[in-house]
């Protein structure tokens, strides 16, 4: 059989590489699975994946096509924000990831920061281990935190054997030659892909040989991307989606948004972190009634660090944090002083750790968005912050390498470090603190936790509790100069996601005097159009609107494009400053099915009179292919899945008084949707202008 199958040099070449060899293979396979378990199955905090892991969803997001020089560079704003019930329907779980029959395909998991694209990722290689994934008979894992993006001396053997987390081969010129001859059995996933700072021409030159030609990085990973180099293998890439540019991810088969906790996954994640038992019931309650550590708890990172700080309260009598530097500044004392407590001998106590150095660090590596810190530091310093769970520890290809453990925890002390540094004047607190109008770079995900974190320094009052700020420093002039520019915040010249910043500053104030000022600034029209709103973002938007009547105020508030979940619209909607809205169509009649269910008939009808279409843009076919089901509800007067609906009694107000529409769909769309407009035509008795 071997003697036919090799006819040609080639195939004899294949045939002696993938049958003469079995053993070795399946002996580094068996390594390899060895070491992924190793690797994979620890979480933060002495945790274990097999018992702390809380499955989450993924949702399928699509681009926008857009094309000519102008469109834009920034990722987020090319991704279809889905409305609610879309997002519901695209869900997917970890089994269907590859669900693609060609498995020779690239797939982007998009995620915020804490989001737990890392954690996903561990848990989808213990599937690998488990043989859950037998397409691939390779896994490697790289993560781009750790490679040095600057030399151009690695082959993609290189790569994969020194660079990835797998073991040392000790005859990886025979595994290599193999993996060669099997290109579609290999998965190769690049985690924290957004630290490639530089993504200008990243797709320019790819590496081309396998051969021990020397590349960067960058390179190697555009000769995969472009299948010059191991044609037939599977990407991963995992990036927050703020910091990418698109000209890669777009050019992806595949974008997977990784959704946070739902509260039942909560629930579930503070069972796993407790234990069942008192502890749990107590902990869960007091996160179930504070409704801001509630909807923070959906990121998984932060409701980490809230269970953390629950844990290790000294009572549970005490308040929880209603900030987000709150809950950083009170986690970060904490994890210094069981360190000390663990440690006496090298952090006695918290004066013997350089705190202002190790600030100073964070911010160096912030300004480069590089989250290592100089292994140059004092090694005790290092020590003290690794132990206390600061710093992490990463293996980099031939020594260890420590980096500061998350985003908010950098974010923190580069903010201390501004807020209290006498080498920062107040021109540089300033633009590192609320945002500016000005700026019309996209700014990352980490700028945007800094702004919020040196706002709420800068602000925070002495009896506020726990502060890591040295009460000896005089911060009066930096907050004299923040105030300022507070002040002169115009909010109306503010596109969306900048007018969220905006919220979440003010926000971190805790001051009164700050929300009454924005209340008092804010247009009459406020637009959160094309802007991902998680329950943070809703519960901070609420928390400042709701003392809007106190001012006399009232707003239309555009909710289009936001993915705003059904609850958020619904207290969103509820609050008495509110008089219009608009949403998507699908998600409004959601909150009206909810609404009457739950028999709050009064609500109902606020939320029917409430909802605007006016003036209709139909720029996306969402806009009008819900119209006929709206039409249906106005004139039957009753929701799709209900009888007769009191509340409806007057049709639909917002079909009733739309007067303009705007049909602006394009050749592609536009013609396939026609027709349902024309369907619609006869019920819009104000309609005066049609474009
Ligand atoms: N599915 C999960 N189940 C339980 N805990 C989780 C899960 N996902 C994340 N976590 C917790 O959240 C923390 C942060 O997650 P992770 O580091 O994976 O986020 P990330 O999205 O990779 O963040 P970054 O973009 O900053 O790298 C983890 O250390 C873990 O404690």
């Amino acid at each position: 059989y071997a003697q036919s199958a090799c006819k040609t040099p080639k195939r004899k070449e294949h045939f002696k590489s993938h049958h003469m060899t079995p053993l070795i293979i399946k002996l580094v396979k068996l390594e390899l699975l060895y070491y992924t378990i190793d690797v994979c199955c620890s979480m933060r905090g002495g945790m274990v994946m097999e018992s702390h892991y809380v499955d989450m969803h993924l949702v399928q997001r699509k681009l926008l096509i857009k094309s000519g020089k102008n469109a834009n560079k920034c990722l987020e704003k090319e991704l279809v924000i889905l409305s609610d019930s879309e997002r519901k329907k695209a869900k997917l779980d970890r089994s269907q990831l590859f669900h693609n029959s060609d498995s020779r395909q690239s797939v982007t998991l998009l995620g915020k920061a804490g989001v737990g694209k890392t954690t996903f990722i561990q848990r989808l290689c213990l599937d690998w281990v488990s043989g859950s994934l037998p397409q691939f008979q390779f896994v490697f894992l790289l993560n781009c935190k750790i490679l040095d993006l600057t030399q151009s001396n690695y082959s993609l053997k290189g790569l994969l054997f020194d660079l990835s987390m797998s073991p040392r081969c000790k005859d990886s010129d025979s595994v290599f030659k193999h993996i060669l001859s099997c290109p579609d059995e290999v998965l190769i996933i690049f985690d924290s892909f957004d630290h490639i700072k530089d993504f200008e021409g990243l797709l320019q030159s790819p590496a081309k040989s396998h051969t021990n030609t020397k590349y960067t990085i960058k390179q190697l990973f555009s000769g995969l991307f472009q299948k010059e180099i191991l044609s037939g293998c599977t990407l991963l890439i995992a990036t927050r989606p703020k910091d990418v540019l698109n000209q890669v991810l777009r050019k992806m088969d595949s974008l997977l948004e990784l959704c946070g906790f739902s509260p039942e996954d909560i629930e579930l994640y503070t069972s796993k972190y407790f234990g069942d038992g008192s502890l749990q019931k107590s902990a869960l309650k007091q996160i179930k009634n504070h409704r801001y550590i509630s909807s923070l708890c959906s990121n998984p990172l932060l409701c980490w660090t809230t269970c953390f700080l629950l844990e290790h309260q000294d009572s549970c009598n005490d308040d929880l944090p209603s900030t987000l530097t709150d809950l950083y500044q009170r986690v970060t004392s904490k994890h210094l002083q069981l360190a000390s407590l663990k440690n006496s001998s090298l952090c006695k106590n918290r004066k013997q750790l350089n705190i202002p150095q190790l600030c100073k660090m964070a911010w160096e590596g912030l300004e480069n968005h590089d989250t290592r810190v100089n292994p140059a530091s004092s090694t005790e310093l290092l020590d003290c912050a690794l132990k206390s769970g600061i710093l992490a520890s990463y293996k980099a290809s031939e020594h260890q390498e420590s980096h500061f453990v998350d985003l908010f925890t950098q974010n923190l002390l580069s903010a201390v470090h501004l807020v209290q540094s006498e080498q920062v004047n107040e021109k540089m607190v300033v633009a590192n603190s609320v945002v500016h109008q000005k700026k019309r770079k996209v700014q990352g995900e980490s700028q945007d936790v800094l702004h919020r974190f040196v706002t709420g320094l800068v602000f925070q009052k002495a009896a506020d509790g726990v502060s890591i700020l040295d009460s000896s420093v005089n911060i009066k002039a930096k907050r004299k100069a923040v105030e300022t520019h507070l002040e002169s915040m115009k909010p109306n010249d503010l596109v969306p996601n900048r007018l969220l910043e905006l919220f979440h500053c003010v926000y971190e104030t805790s001051s009164a005097k700050f929300a009454k000022l924005l209340l008092k600034n804010l247009p009459d029209n406020l637009s959160f159009y094309g802007t991902q709103l998680c329950p943070l973002d809703v519960y901070v938007i609420c928390h400042l609107l709701q003392q809007a009547s106190a001012l006399k105020r009232t707003f239309s508030i555009n909710l289009q494009d936001t993915c705003i979940p059904i609850c958020g619209l619904k207290e969103l909607v509820g609050l008495k400053c509110i008089k219009s809205f608009w949403a998507h169509t699908a998600d409004t009649i959601g909150l009206w099915e909810d609404l009457h269910q739950s028999n709050d008939e009064l609500n109902l009808k606020s939320a029917i009179e409430k909802f605007t279409l006016h003036p209709l843009k139909a720029t996306q076919g969402y806009h009008i292919e819900n119209l006929p089901v709206l039409v249906q509800i106005h004139r039957e007067k009753k929701l799709p899945m209900s009888e007769f609906v009191s509340a409806l009694d007057e049709g639909v107000p917002a079909l009733r008084h739309l007067q303009r529409l705007e049909f602006e769909l394009g050749v592609q769309n536009g013609p396939e949707l026609f027709p349902k407009l024309i369907e619609v035509l006869p019920s819009l008795q104000s309609l005066q202008h049609l474009e």
